[in-house]
């Protein structure tokens, strides 16, 4: 038996999960030990390695996450918010690790995954790069240190396939953007605009997604004064990007005592 982390990969044929893969495999304090996919899916009974036009990997991709998760110390998985729900009651009883990057959850998700984390870790996070996490300490900063008479709005591009809006990393922003300028979150936001809306409200928070092509991830968060505008930026060029984030929180999890964590712990911001 390896001291290494056994380590299983939820959606393991979507976007996020075949890049998750790539990279358990590639690293070398883990190993890929289960890769799931939901009922029904054509590469069910696979192997994970043939499955994604490589070379075979051992694994074989199964529908019920339980059997993938014997032996598993984590299980990463960014899929939808129904998937994780479920898979969180099986991590907890397996005490793995489980790291989040579905986006789109509600406040009644939410709530069961606090519940399946008094029984072991999660790490959840509406995006798993530096980059964003660190962008969101700088907004709430500049947050911070503006008055009301900047307004701030943010903008978040997705390719054509993504499926919530606003992104969970749009949301992460404002609500940084809301902590740091001392505003209730869920009263200042503001999405969708359409029609005689009249004019801006004083304190909001607006939400505009674009969505189209292959865009991987890209976030605006601006502050619009009279005469000057601060615009605070990230654009993600690789999904690798997402990924590695999610390897260091299952490897930081390791170590922690059951809780419900965010980036910033593992990141240390
Ligand atoms: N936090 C972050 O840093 C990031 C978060 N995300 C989020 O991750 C999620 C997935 O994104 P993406 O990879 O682009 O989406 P995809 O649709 O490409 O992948 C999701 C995968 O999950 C599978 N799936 C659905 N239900 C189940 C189930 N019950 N059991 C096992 N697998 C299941 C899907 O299968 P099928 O297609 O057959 O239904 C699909 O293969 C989204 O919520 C997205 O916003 C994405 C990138 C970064
Ligand atoms: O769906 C995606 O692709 C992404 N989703 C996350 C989000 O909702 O913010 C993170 C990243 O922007 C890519």
């Amino acid at each position: 038996m390896s001291d290494t982390p056994g380590i299983v990969v939820m959606g393991a044929s979507g976007r996020m999960g075949q890049m998750l893969v790539r990279e358990v495999q590639a690293h070398p304090a883990m190993r890929l030990v289960g890769a799931v996919e939901r009922s029904g899916h054509d590469w069910v009974g696979k192997d994970i390695g043939i499955a994604m036009n490589g070379p075979a990997a051992g694994v074989y991709v199964t529908d019920d996450p339980l059997e993938a998760m014997a032996g598993a110390q984590g299980v990463i998985d960014f899929t939808t918010p129904q998937a994780t729900i479920e898979l969180s009651v099986i991590a907890a009883q397996a005490r793995a690790v489980h790291v989040i990057g579905t986006t789109g959850m509600t406040d009644e998700d939410l709530a069961k995954l606090d519940a399946a984390a008094r029984h072991a870790v999660i790490v959840r996070a509406g995006n798993m790069s530096l980059g964003v996490n660190l962008l969101t300490q700088l907004t709430k900063q500049v947050a911070a240190a503006l008055d009301e008479e900047f307004d701030i709005e943010i903008v978040e591009s997705h390719h054509r396939h993504k499926v919530d809006a606003p992104s969970g990393t749009a949301l992460m922003l404002g609500e940084a953007a809301a902590e740091g300028r001392g505003l209730d979150f869920r009263e200042a936001y503001v999405a969708a605009r359409d029609g005689i809306t009249g004019a801006r409200a004083p304190g909001s928070i607006g939400f505009s997604a674009i969505r189209g092509g292959d865009i991987i991830g890209e976030h605006d968060v601006i502050f619009a004064g009279a005469g000057e505008r601060i615009v605070l930026r990230h654009v993600a060029s690789d999904r690798a990007l997402f990924a590695r984030g999610a390897l260091k929180a299952v490897l930081w999890g390791q170590s922690q005592t059951p809780g419900h964590y965010s980036m910033l712990d593992v990141l240390g911001l």
